[in-house]
């Protein structure tokens, strides 16, 4: 077989599911699924309770990936899917071939409950399994079952696969004979050539990464765009990024000459029908309409900017607040989405490498294909340049598979080798090299000049545009409230240690339009004009202020963790306002407001008190005032200060039998918001010590209690990676 996309099977389908709690489920089930689009399996990947949108029937095999949470429960993320099961009769699931991978901790009773369950369930229906299911322990460790059950899980399914060899056993596809002939030549004389080097030459500069210069693709190419795309409808003249060239040691590749696990080409799908008409420039501040948005788009006005941290703190962390015309309703504890753009010089960057005019960018093109993309298939009719200015990520460093596709179309023999060999298993080690360098699209079409890929190939294999979602600080009951929402982000910038400067995708845009302001008072004024994308995302978990305002409520939210705490603060100072008024009308015995109001507990942590404590007069504000009963700050890296060198946890412990109080005799509802692993594991354990400590609980029976009260949304938690 000479390689050409005979040599690659038939896409297999492979759908993986998983229900997951607090996150583990959902990435394991990613790792899954992105290993089987690598190996040529036509994969979907969805939550549970998204069960419907495949055809079960169509499915060569489905992988579970299910956690346990409360009391032996099933992920909130699932309930949808198990009412479904329980509603089938019969054996309605013959076709269907599935293995489970169970998620739990052996310190609760009911050990992978879930996955049990479904085990049980779909063989009752008739569904075969065709892999032995794997319970993974999370107080041993969920990789010493999870890495190896991984590993064995495709051995077991290229044995289901009916139709071709599986990839493992490819040869080199896609170069002849001849071409593996000169590229082994080549590789031994360039690798002759690094050696020789290595002797004569002085160390290489630590810089790993430079900006392109060759002619071919480099500032040529960039001048010329320059001028062309200068006549574009933009505000202000950008400049086109250039993209950095990464220099990665492929020594390594000439020990390899049969590479394997070569991913599937992805399949083409897209195309791209240009209109021939020049689209008419779209209202200032407008975005396209092929945004898909879960609850309806919104264009919000910046009102007011606050820089929380001065210019030493490690992270810079800004306030906004967002205005609208019309009311919208929401409550504290919900977030909202921010459609963000790609950086406007990196779009330009962008199209500029791939050779589109500023005429062709700005003219009107419809996307059609036959399984192309679901963030695709609404295009029917956009410009080039707002597509990838929305609709494609241009900034999430590659996969296998993309790597694969780049391979495909470089037209250099030594730049299709060294892109064949990171999409390979022998190539893993320079794959995940290139990736820590967190390369842009534009980075790769720089490092491999002679990549020359169809413009709908790279629309449709760049991953989908996401909106980035912020917590709302704000109260709708203040003035104004349901004209305006705030939120609080650290700002994502950062330096590789190869001297390149990196960015987010939304927390600089929006950083830089508010005007990246100075620490310091907020600035209202002469702030942009310019509208924002923006929707509602309800929070689905609960993790709202409880009704019964005289409830107790303990949070604990370092750092930005805070952000939807001060929305319950802001709530709390109206709700106590209000009444406030009216307790004292009438000619009844005058009443104490804190009568109406149940205790609120703060466990907020930074660094240092003066770079990022961040609110801290509003929070200090609330303490005078009474809506905040108790104010605990964890102070972990200044030295000589009220709780250094401690976490909200040691606070927790010091606090116990005042916790433990507000919980056993006056049912405190508590909530934890921020990092999932290391913070929210750390609170979860003091909570056990707390009432094994101050409620005489068996450490079992704790984590049982700990449990029941998840299950009654008593202990909420609202968590990110
Ligand atoms: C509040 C809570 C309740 C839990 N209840 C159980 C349980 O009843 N049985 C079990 O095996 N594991 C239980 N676990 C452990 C989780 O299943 C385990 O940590 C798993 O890795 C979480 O996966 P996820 O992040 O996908 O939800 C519980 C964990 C938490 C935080």
């Amino acid at each position: 077989m000479t390689g050409s996309d005979n040599a690659v099977p038939h896409a297999e389908h492979l759908t993986v599911f998983y229900a997951s709690q607090t996150g583990n489920s959902e990435s394991i089930s990613r790792n899954i699924y992105e290993q089987a689009q690598e190996r040529g399996f036509k994969a979907q990947h969805y939550v549970l309770n998204d069960h419907a949108k495949v055809d079960w029937d169509k499915e060569d095999c489905l992988v579970f990936v299910v956690s346990t949470t409360g009391d032996g429960d099933p992920p909130d993320n699932s309930t949808k899917f198990w009412r479904h099961l329980r509603k089938l009769k019969g054996v309605g699931l013959t076709k269907a071939k599935y293995t489970i991978l169970g998620l739990g901790d052996t310190n609760y009773d009911n050990f992978c409950q879930t996955a049990k369950r479904l085990d049980t369930r779909l063989q009752e229906l008739g569904a075969t399994p065709f892999y032995p299911r794997g319970l993974a322990d999370d107080a041993t460790g969920l990789e010493e079952i999870v890495d190896p059950w991984i590993k064995n899980l495709w051995p077991a399914l290229a044995h289901q696969v009916v139709s071709a060899p599986t990839i493992h056993d490819l040869p080199q596809p896609h170069l002849t004979p001849e071409e593996k002939k000169v590229v082994k030549e080549i590789i031994q004389k360039q690798e002759q050539e690094r050696r020789k080097s290595i002797v004569a030459s002085p160390p290489a500069s630590p810089k790993s990464l430079s900006p392109a210069t060759s002619a071919t693709n480099g500032h040529d190419l960039l001048k010329g765009a320059i001028k062309d795309f200068s006549n574009l409808t933009l505000a202000s003249p950008v400049i086109p990024a250039e993209g950095y060239k990464i220099d990665i040691d492929f020594s390594t590749m000439a020990d390899h000459v049969n590479l394997t696990a070569l991913p599937r080409v992805p399949n083409a799908n897209l195309q791209i029908v240009d209109l021939d008409i020049t689209a008419a420039p779209r209202a200032p501040g407008s975005v396209p309409s092929f945004i898909q948005t879960p609850t309806p788009l919104l264009m919000a006005k910046i009102n007011k900017v606050q820089c929380l941290t001065p210019l030493d703190a490690l992270k810079r962390t800004i306030a906004v607040e967002f205005g609208f015309e019309d009311d919208v309703d929401y409550a504290p504890g919900d977030a909202f989405g921010i459609w963000a753009p790609n950086n406007e010089a990196l779009v330009l960057g962008v199209l500029s490498a791939l050779n589109v005019s500023d005429t062709a960018a700005s003219k009107a093109v419809r996307l059609h294909g036959q399984g192309i993309p679901s963030h695709l298939q609404p295009v029917e009719s956009a410009t080039l340049l707002d597509i990838f200015r929305y609709s494609v990520d241009l900034t999430t460093p590659p996969k296998k598979a993309n790597i694969r596709l780049y391979a495909e179309h470089a037209s250099d023999l030594a730049d299709k080798q060294k892109l064949m060999f990171m999409a390979s298993k022998q190539g893993v080690d320079v794959f995940n090299a290139f990736r820590a360098q967190s390369p842009t699209f534009l980075d790769i079409l720089h490092t491999f000049p002679s990549i020359n890929l169809p413009l709908a190939r790279v629309i449709e294999t760049l991953p989908p545009m996401q909106p980035r979602y912020y917590s709302i600080t704000s109260s709708p009951m203040s003035k104004n409230g349901h004209r305006r929402w705030s939120c609080a982000f650290n700002v994502i910038s950062y330096d590789l240690p190869a001297g390149v400067h990196r960015r987010g995708v939304c927390t600089p845009w929006l950083d830089d339009l508010a005007g990246q302001v100075p620490f310091g008072k907020a600035v209202t004024t002469g702030l942009t004009t310019q509208r924002l994308p923006v929707f509602l995302k309800p929070n689905e978990t609960k993790f709202n202020l409880p009704s019964d305002t005289i409830k107790p409520v303990i949070m604990i939210g370092p750092g930005t963790g805070v952000a939807p705490f001060m929305g319950f603060l802001e709530h709390r100072a109206e709700q106590r306002l209000i009444k406030k008024r009216l307790v004292n009308i009438g000619s009844g015995p005058r009443q104490h407001l804190d009568d109406h109001f149940g205790d609120m507990w703060l466990f907020f942590g930074c660094r240092h008190r003066e770079r990022d404590w961040l609110f801290r007069e509003q929070m200090e504000a609330y303490r005078r005032d009474g809506v905040l009963t108790e104010l605990q700050l964890a102070v972990s890296r200044e030295e000589n200060v009220p709780n250094s060198g401690k976490y909200v946890q040691d606070l927790m412990r010091t606090q116990g039998k005042q916790l433990w109080n507000l919980i056993h005799k006056k049912g405190a509802a508590i909530y934890v918001c921020g990092d999932a692993k290391g913070m929210a594991k750390a609170v979860h354990d003091e909570l056990v010590n707390i009432l094994v400590e101050h409620g005489e609980y068996e450490k079992m029976a704790a984590i049982m209690e700990l449990n029941k009260w998840a299950q009654e949304k008593r202990y909420l938690r609202d968590l990110w990676a």
